[in-house]
């Protein structure tokens, strides 16, 4: 019996085939500016080096997110983006990278669990990171998730104590994604502390690889993350910048945030 491809195996492979020292994982802001061009933005990113990408559903009240984000949200929702149209431009770019969704908890619980993650095993989409979802309500989520081979991923931050940093590895599926510093999502100019020590105590916890964002905007940060001994390296606003401002100027942003990856995919090969 020849065994299907998960969506948990699939991002596994992802990390150990990575072309860098650790995988570059962009986030995209789906249906910003519209559902179409989220599509060849993400072909930009794979033909720039994407390892896999974070595709972002968009919400309204997105709390974890800073101002940048949280703008393409916005004007996702008015461009027409809905869940529906996310998932199936999710499809489309998983014929490209693995996909992780990025989807406040909403949507899920509107569905339900098992739905929901049927729908993201049928569409190729491999794991789902849920930020308002903390590790008391998972339950539910992650036996749904485990059912279709998706793989939960928990996010974990500097605050985030061992012994619930050995709770949360312990239902860790895909990677851990852990969040370099406490606050919002957005550029920093300079990520204050040396995350060594952070990815060290993760990494103790973690049966799975574990991925470094938040703050990560250039190759030089992108760089250190990998040094520091992130399995991955997520950025976010630097790219939905560079398509905002690619919108504003009346440009194309696929080619204008191809390029940004490939400067982050080119300091990870050093
Ligand atoms: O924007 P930054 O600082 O590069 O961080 C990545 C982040 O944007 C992306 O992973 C993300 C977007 N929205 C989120 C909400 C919660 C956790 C993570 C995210």
């Amino acid at each position: 019996m020849t065994r299907v491809e998960t969506g948990a195996d699939r991002l596994a492979a992802a990390f150990k085939g990575a072309r860098g020292r650790a995988a570059l994982m962009p986030y995209l802001m789906a249906g910003f500016p519209d559902i179409e061009t989220s599509v060849r933005i993400a072909t930009a990113y794979a033909d720039a080096g994407a390892d896999l990408v974070e595709l972002g559903v968009p919400f309204s009240d997105p709390l974890a997110d800073g101002p940048v984000i949280h703008a393409a949200a916005t004007a996702a929702l008015e461009s027409g983006a809905t869940v529906h149209n996310v998932l199936e431009a999710g499809t489309r770019i998983a014929e490209l990278l693995p996909v992780v969704l990025m989807v406040y908890v909403n949507p899920i619980l509107a569905r339900g669990p098992e739905r929901f993650a049927a729908e993201l095993a049928e569409r190729g989409i491999s794991g789902l990171i849920v930020p308002d979802l903390p590790l008391e309500e998972s339950e539910p989520v992650l036996a749904a998730c485990d059912a279709r081979g998706v793989a939960l991923v928990p996010l974990v931050a500097p605050t985030t104590p061992d012994d619930r940093l050995s709770a949360i590895g312990r239902t860790a599926r895909g990677f851990v994604y852990t969040v370099s510093v406490t606050g919002t999502t957005g550029e920093r100019a300079s990520t204050s502390a040396d995350p060594s020590d952070l990815l060290a105590r993760v990494k103790a916890h973690s049966p799975v690889p574990v991925a470094l964002g938040f703050g990560i905007s250039n190759g030089a940060q992108a760089s250190a993350a990998a040094d520091a001994g992130a399995d991955g390296v997520i950025v976010g606003s630097r790219l939905v910048r560079a398509v905002a401002e690619a919108v504003e100027q009346g440009a194309d942003p696929a080619p204008a945030a191809g390029s940004v990856v490939a400067e982050l995919a080119d300091a990870l090969v050093r």
